[in-house]
C-alpha cells in the first residue's frame, strides 16, 4: 500500500532555531531536535540557524535538509573553519560577527524556537524576547521544554514578574510546550502583544547604519 506524508500548511515560511552546539546528555534532547526538524518539514517550513553540524544544531539542520526543505546557516567568519562547527548543510551566509549573525537570523525568519542549549542558546533566546518586548519585531518566540529543561528559567522569569521587573504582558511573549508539534501549533495561534517602545522603523534605521552594505530596505 502507498504511504503518504501528511503536509500541514503553515503561516510561517522560515523559522529560526536556537539550540545547543552540544548534543546534551539525554537522548530525549537529540530526539527533540530531530522531531522539530521533521515538524518543520511536515509544515513546509524552511530553517534558519547558526550553521554547522555540531550538537543539536547538526541534528535539526540535517532533519530539515533530509526532508527537502531549505536550510540557511548564518555563521560568523571566525567560526567558519570546519574543525569548529563542522559542515553546514544547505546555504551558508557568512557574516562579520556574532552581533550581525543574530540580526541576520532574525531578519530572515518569521518565528523563533529554542531547543535545549547553553549560554549561546540562552543569549539568542533572551535577545529576541527583549526585541519583542520593545516592539522591534512581532514574531512569535517559543521554546521546546524537553523533559522540563527550561523549568528553572521559566520559574526565574515568573519571579521577575512577581518582583516587578518584567510586566505580565511581556511574560506572555514566551510560548512553551513540551514537544515540537505542540509548540509549532501554539506559535501559529500566537497574537503579538507588546508595549511598542521602539518601532520597526527605528530597528531598520539601526540595522542600516550598522551594516549599510548588507541592508535591504524592502524587508
Ligand atoms: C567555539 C566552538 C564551538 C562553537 N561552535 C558554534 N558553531 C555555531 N554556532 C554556535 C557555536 N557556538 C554557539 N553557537 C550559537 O549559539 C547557539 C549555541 O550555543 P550553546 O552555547 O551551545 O547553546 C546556537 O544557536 C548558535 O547560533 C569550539 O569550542
Amino acid at each position: 500500500m502507498e504511504t503518504r506524508c501528511e503536509i500541514t500548511h503553515s503561516k510561517f515560511n522560515r523559522i529560526c532555531v536556537f539550540c545547543g552546539s552540544s548534543p546534551g546528555k539525554k537522548s530525549s534532547y537529540q530526539d527533540a531536535a530531530i522531531e522539530l526538524g521533521n515538524e518543520l518539514v511536515s509544515r513546509n517550513i524552511d530553517l534558519v540557524y547558526g550553521g554547522g553540524s555540531i550538537g543539536l544544531m547538526g541534528l535539526v539542520s540535517q532533519a530539515v535538509h533530509d526532508g527537502g526543505r531549505h536550510v540557511i546557516g548564518v555563521i560568523p567568519k571566525t567560526l567558519m573553519p570546519r574543525e569548529l562547527t563542522g559542515e553546514t548543510v544547505g546555504e551558508v551566509k557568512a557574516v562579520a560577527d556574532m552581533h550581525q549573525r543574530k540580526a541576520e537570523m532574525a531578519k530572515h525568519s518569521d518565528a523563533f524556537i529554542a531547543l535545549p542549549g547553553g549560554y549561546g542558546t540562552l543569549e539568542e533566546l533572551l535577545e529576541v524576547i527583549t526585541w519583542a518586548q520593545l516592539g522591534i519585531h512581532d514574531k512569535p518566540v517559543g521554546l521546546v521544554n524537553v523533559d522540563g529543561y527550561f523549568n528553572s528559567l521559566l520559574s526565574f522569569i515568573d519571579k521577575a514578574v512577581e518582583e516587578g521587573f518584567i510586566s505580565p504582558n511581556a511574560r506572555h511573549i514566551i510560548v512553551s510546550a513540551p514537544t515540537a508539534k505542540e509548540l509549532v501549533k501554539k506559535l501559529e495561534d500566537y497574537v503579538p502583544c507588546h508595549e511598542g517602545v521602539a518601532s520597526k522603523l527605528s530597528w531598520q534605521i539601526e540595522q542600516q547604519l550598522a551594516y549599510p552594505q548588507d541592508y535591504d530596505m524592502s524587508r
